[in-house]
């Protein structure tokens, strides 16, 4: 063991020989060689941070950074506890507060069992020289830093920053306030959209339909938006069409607001009877925006949309007359209207699937058809768990869902009867008594059979069925006890 005065001594005469090859060094060595060795010795005795830290500014020269928007919207979901400042704003159109951090706040995220520190920088920025810059006048260049230990550099640029990216896509589509369009006629005659927020509640959990139906449509939904590469691949034009054709009240307009939630998609009301010429339709259609739903509802009576080329009555019909045509319509939808845009649905709705143009239905033209239909029991046990709460059992349901089996309801009367009152059994009660009066209704020959029969003899059946009705015995009975 080498003792202490041996120690000090052999440390001094280190000491001296350091001090004297710096002298010698200083006076042999230019300065500028000097200053560069060192730093280059330096830079490789000096202890190295495991540390790495990628640096996301706000704008990327003229266009602005996806990865800081993506970043801002996504940490605002990340907020602990121990966040002490926050900013917070909200535009008129806005639904929701927006959240932001303040100058130089901190948050911790973990992906994949990996710490990630962030921290929100705002600093002076000198004035942009170029005129060009979209924020000349900036007083704070802003941006995020993200530190993490080097060893995990490739799973943050390969999986945690696209991961963000999508998370903030959806968290900014589920605050994103959907809009309905509708003409609105200007003074000078012309059209032009008008918006309003669409509000309407119906979403796929509360559609009163056929289950599998239901899945077919959101997954056929799903599919669409999900293959942006696959239309570019095959050349086809990004867009879908519906056809939702079913009695009025079976939820047609609910399906289409149920899409519209589903998908975050605007939807554009184009009522055809306001429209006069193909070139106001054209000019409308080309004012549509992205990921929008365009609706034409009742196409078979919302306007008589003769074809061009194949007139009814055979005569080719002058131009002026008939300046909006099916043929029109349907070509601009197939062509310029949906390859100008992306994210297209065009969805066509009627209550008489039998008289549409076969134009319409010709295979390739609507992408799916959807029959919507009366109320079944399924449906009904959804609509009485959506009105009344029931999730379960109640004593009704057996007789309810027998009469549903060969009666016609649509849901909207089933909906109104439940709405009638708070108490279940009472509301129970009138569907019960609606769905008797249906049957009795359904039983008895409609008009087309009316006319085969003869008004009489179909009055004459109506009134033996009432006859035998158990209501008309204990009115009957009622009656004759009163006598
Ligand atoms: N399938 C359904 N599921 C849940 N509620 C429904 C359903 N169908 C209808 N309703 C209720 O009835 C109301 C009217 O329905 P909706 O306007 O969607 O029917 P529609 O098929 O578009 O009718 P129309 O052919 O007359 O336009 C809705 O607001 C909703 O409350
Ligand atoms: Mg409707």
């Amino acid at each position: 063991m080498p003792s202490p005065s041996s120690l000090f001594s052999a440390y001094a005469s280190m000491a001296a020989s350091i001090m004297l090859f710096r002298s010698m060094a200083n006076d042999l060595i230019p300065y500028p060689l000097r200053n560069y060795l060192f730093s280059t010795l330096g830079y490789f005795f000096k202890p190295r941070s495991q540390m790495l830290t990628l640096v996301i500014e706000e704008s990327n020269g003229m266009a602005r950074n996806q990865v800081y928007d993506a970043s801002e919207v996504y940490l605002c979901t990340k907020i602990s506890p121990n966040t002490e400042r926050l900013k917070i704003s909200k535009t008129p159109k806005e639904k929701n507060l927006t959240i932001r951090l303040e100058k130089g706040e901190k948050i911790v995220d973990f992906f994949e069992g990996v710490g990630l520190k962030w921290r929100f920088v705002c600093a002076e920025a000198e004035k942009s020289n170029n005129p060009n810059d979209p924020f000349p006048v900036r007083a704070e260049k802003r941006s995020f830093e993200l530190s993490f230990h080097k060893k995990n550099k490739d799973l943050v640029l390969a999986s945690y920053v696209p991961f963000i990216l999508e998370r903030a896509k959806a968290i900014r589509d589920e605050r994103r306030v959907l809009k309905m369009y509708t003409l609105n006629m200007q003074n000078y005659g012309g059209m032009m959209w008008d918006s309003i927020n669409l509000e309407h509640p119906a979403t796929f959990e509360t559609l009163a339909m056929d289950p599998e139906l239901k899945n077919a449509v959101m997954e056929d939904l799903n599919r669409f938006v999900r293959r942006k590469e696959f239309y570019k691949k095959v050349g086809k034009a990004w867009k879908r069409g519906y056809l939702l054709y079913g009695p009025p009240g079976t939820g047609k307009s609910s399906l289409v607001a149920a899409m519209a939630n589903h998908l975050k998609f605007d939807v554009y009301d184009l009522q055809l009877a306001n429209i006069i010429r193909d070139s106001d339709l054209r000019r409308l259609l080309l004012s549509t925006g992205n990921r929008s739903i365009l609706v034409i509802e009742d196409i078979d009576c919302s306007v008589d949309l003769p074809d061009r080329r194949n007139p009814v009555d055979g005569r080719k019909q002058p131009e002026h007359h008939v300046q909006l045509t099916l043929s029109g319509l349907l070509n601009f939808i197939d062509g310029l209207w949906s390859s100008c845009g992306d994210e297209r649905i065009i969805i066509f709705t009627t209550n008489h699937k039998d008289r549409l143009d076969p134009a319409l239905l010709r295979p390739g033209r609507m992408d799916m058809h959807v029959h919507m239909s009366y109320c079944n029991p399924q449906g009904f046990k959804l609509l009485a768990s959506n009105y009344l709460g029931i999730h379960g059992y109640h004593h009704l349901f057996g007789e309810i869902e027998d009469l549903l089996k060969n009666t016609e309801v649509t849901p909207a009367q089933v909906a109104e009867e439940l709405m009638k009152s708070e108490d279940t059994d009472v509301a129970l009660g009138g569907l019960v008594k609606l769905l008797k009066r249906k049957k009795l209704e359904g039983d008895v020959p409609d008009d087309k059979d009316a006319r085969s029969f003869g008004i009489q003899e179909v009055k004459r059946r109506k009134i033996e069925i009432k006859r035998k009705s158990p209501r008309f015995s204990r009115i009957k009975a009622n009656r004759r006890r009163t006598v």
